[in-house]
């Protein structure tokens, strides 16, 4: 159980190229290659717990994987079934998108993840998979991990979904390539986009109209994936928040996807009054970029609309929340209950610890901003909130336990931290 002391910092000004590549986008690269006819080539591939599973889970279920260390190439000819259980780990995302892309492949398959993931709600994907034959079991009827599959055919489906989750339509649009006729699927509010942008950039025929997605099934496999994965938002925000709130302080993140599902949380520290620049210059399935962001006084806002766009980075939202003036408020997001930790509980446990007033409610919670003080925070084995309480430091001072958890999705948050602020780890 390591921990690690942080020094509050005077300022600073740097330029991230090397913020870890994009998780979401790094999970799917792996998994579509199996949809491919031939080679698929992807640069840039997070090297982190989540996805480096899912590469194992797709080398597992037959393909063939080469790594240079640079270049991965992936090719598959079909999925087979595997000698192994298939483990997620920490991954939400791996396990409900495998979910979907093995409920109709031939053979039987076991699923499970670390003790966190094994905790988390899967019946939001077995119970409308079930609904058009697949063939699930696992505790609590096939709500929680490990999960049994045992490949099917399915129903062509038109479901309208409750929830404005990614990971629920990507697995759904995934069953539909090969259900047995066009599927519709329908969305609360739009939740990230990349498995319709990727898939339709393989020659799938995916169509989006506002919040529906008509899919329909693959006659024949899919065109290669050549992709450069972008940097990822969720991660390069802990260093947003981090100029943020630091008085004189700037930084540009740099080769970002600047997909608006993605980018809401830059939207809310810019409405707090954080000086923020957007410079496109890439596109390749998405639109890439650069970020900049500059100190500036924040004042409190309220959160509410396309929740799902900024999801990941309420913690570290809620950092700059606790510095900014006045009383900021998240609404309608109790799907932060559901993820690695309860994250309204550990955000709102972990800023009272710092002397920061909030109040939670079940679907959100406020911060009334003021002086962070130097405390000691538990990570909870979650490593938004590991992270989030990080920056935090670079304010006050602070002590954070329980890190590897990091390593799930940015192994390289600290030597990126070290070239801010002198960091002891033990
Ligand atoms: O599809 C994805 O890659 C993700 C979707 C989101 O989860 P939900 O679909 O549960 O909202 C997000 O929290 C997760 O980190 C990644
Ligand atoms: C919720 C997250 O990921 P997942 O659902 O894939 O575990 C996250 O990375 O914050």
């Amino acid at each position: 159980m390591s921990k690690i002391v942080v020094n509050p910092v005077d300022s600073f000004s740097l330029n991230i190229s090397d913020i870890a590549p994009d998780k979401s986008i790094s999970h799917r690269s792996a998994m579509f290659s199996m949809l491919a006819d031939g080679e698929s080539q992807i640069t840039n591939f997070l090297r982190a717990e989540d996805t480096m599973n899912s590469l194992k889970i797709v080398q597992n279920l037959g393909a063939n994987v080469e790594d240079d260390g640079e270049i991965i190439k992936i090719s598959s000819d079909g999925i087979k079934e595997p000698f192994e259980i298939l483990d997620c780990g920490n991954s939400g995302t791996g396990m409900r998108l495998f979910c979907g892309l093995l409920s109709s492949a031939n053979g039987h398959f076991v699923l499970t993840g670390d003790k966190y993931l094994r905790s988390r709600p899967m019946k939001r994907v077995t119970r409308p998979l079930m609904e058009i034959g697949a063939k699930f079991d696992g505790r609590d009827d096939a709500n929680l991990a490990p999960l049994s599959i045992r490949g099917a055919k399915l129903k062509a489906f038109n479901y309208k979904s409750e929830i404005a989750s990614a990971q629920v339509k990507s697995c759904m649009i995934l069953a539909a390539l090969r259900a047995d006729g066009e599927c519709t699927y329908t969305e609360p509010e739009l939740s990230r986009d990349h498995t319709e942008r990727m898939l339709k950039g393989m020659g799938a025929d995916v169509v989006v109209d506002g919040l529906k997605t008509t899919i329909k099934p693959m006659k024949k496999l899919l065109n290669p994936l050549s992709i450069r994965v972008p940097a990822d938002p969720s991660s390069a925000f802990f260093f947003a928040v981090a100029a943020a709130i630091t008085p004189g302080a700037d930084v540009t993140l740099e080769g970002i996807t600047l997909n608006p599902t993605r980018i809401e949380a830059f939207k809310a520290l810019e409405r707090m009054g954080a000086d923020i620049v957007y410079e496109k210059t890439d596109d390749r399935y998405e639109p890439i970029g650069n970020i900049k962001v500059k100190y500036a006084p924040l004042k409190a806002i309220t959160v509410e609309d396309n929740i799902s766009w900024l999801i990941d980075e309420l913690p570290a939202l809620s950092i700059a929340f606790a510095c900014a003036d006045g009383e900021s408020v998240v609404k309608n997001a109790e799907e932060l209950r559901v993820k690695e930790s309860d994250r309204i509980s550990t955000v709102v446990e972990g800023l009272k610890a710092c002397g920061i007033k909030t109040t939670e409610y079940e679907d959100g919670y406020t911060v009334t901003g003021g002086e962070l003080k130097s405390s000691v925070v538990d990570s909870d084995g979650d490593h938004r909130i590991a992270m989030s309480f990080i920056i935090a430091g670079l304010r006050s001072g602070m002590e954070v336990t329980d890190l590897e958890c990091i390593n799930t999705s940015f192994p390289n948050f600290f030597e990126i931290l070290q070239r801010i602020t002198e960091i002891k780890i033990n």
